[in-house]
């Protein structure tokens, strides 16, 4: 594989070619690069990647082995607009880079599969995109992927999203100017979420959590527009054990600059050892942006 410093400047140059593009959406790094077309189901995982922590990994490959199809395939979404958080370090050129790290990790973990069985060959692990969008919201980050024509059509997608997230999907807030849920159809009439419990004292615990799906198959949110029939397009799945500690990527940055052993659990190896050598976290670090 190629250094961090070479796949950081690869990367530095498609980012500046697609920010001046008219483009909502491209694929940069297919992971192996010789793949065939998708033709089972494309999953997406949209993130910050700020960076890719191991409940990103979790949240993928238990999409991946929960119906183990080569012929699907899983798309690392930088999303470079957040609907929300401004930005900030590390640069999008390292955040690629350790997606491209990360879906290695990714790919090795998947064949490894479980101890007590054989491992799976290569070539039956789903191929890994690696790709930047400039939309912020899901229903339009779902369309620019289709409009591409990077995938063979109709291909379905399945978001990969936490539970913060589906939330934040269902605030009426995000769609002016009507301020209703109704452009949700249009994800919900293709698409599919797959959305993994995150308890929190912010989010609430895992009962409270299944609540929200239940009120949507009860019809409560039909008064903002929210359908009764898109709870069937979503699959809420169990995250972390309650024993286990929280993982974000916020817990991961604070971890490069003050607790750095912290790192081994919570973010993949690769990504621990680039967080280490490059130190995109450090406010020293001449690729800091602020
Ligand atoms: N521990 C987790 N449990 C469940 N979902 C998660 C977890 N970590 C991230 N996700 C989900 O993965 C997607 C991308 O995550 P994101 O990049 O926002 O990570 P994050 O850890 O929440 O980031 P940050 O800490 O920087 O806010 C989101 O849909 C988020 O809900
Ligand atoms: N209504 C929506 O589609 C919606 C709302 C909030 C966040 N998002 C997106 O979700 C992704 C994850 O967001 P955070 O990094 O803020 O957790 C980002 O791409 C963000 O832009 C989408």
């Amino acid at each position: 594989m190629a250094s961090s410093q070479a796949l950081r400047s690869r990367y530095a140059t498609l980012l500046k070619q697609f920010t001046t593009s008219a483009k909502e959406f491209e694929v940069f790094t297919t992971v192996p690069a010789d793949s065939a077309p998708p033709t089972g189901i494309l999953y997406v995982l949209d993130s910050s990647f700020n960076p890719p922590t191991r409940a990103h990994l979790r949240i993928a490959s238990t999409a991946l082995l929960e119906q183990p199809e080569p012929r699907s395939r899983l798309l690392l979404l930088l999303a470079t607009q957040n609907a929300d958080k401004p930005s900030k370090p590390a640069s999008f050129e390292d955040r690629l880079a350790m997606m491209e790290l990360f879906a290695h990790d990714l790919r090795s973990h998947l064949a490894a599969g479980n101890p007590s069985e054989p491992a799976s060959p290569m070539e039956h692990i789903p191929t890994i995109d690696i790709a930047v969008t400039k939309k912020p919201y899901f229903i339009d980050k779902a369309a620019s992927i289709a409009a591409s024509h990077h995938y063979p059509s109709p291909l379905e997608q399945v978001h990969l999203t936490g539970y913060d997230t589906l939330i934040r999907i269902f605030n009426p807030k995000y769609y002016p100017p009507e301020h209703t849920l109704q452009p949700l159809s249009a994800l919900f009439s293709q698409h599919r979420l797959r959305v993994t419990l995150r308890p929190s004292d912010e989010w609430g615990n895992k009962e409270e959590q299944e609540e929200f799906l239940a009120s949507l198959a009860r019809g409560d949110l039909e008064h903002q527009g929210g359908r009764r029939e898109w709870a069937q397009r979503i699959q809420l799945v169990e995250g972390r054990k309650p024993a286990d500690p929280p993982v974000s990527s916020t817990k991961a940055r604070e971890a490069a600059e003050s607790a750095p052993q912290d790192l081994q659990w919570l973010v993949p190896d690769t990504v621990r050892q680039f967080v280490l050598s490059e130190r995109p976290y450090s406010t020293e670090s001449p690729g800091t942006r602020v």
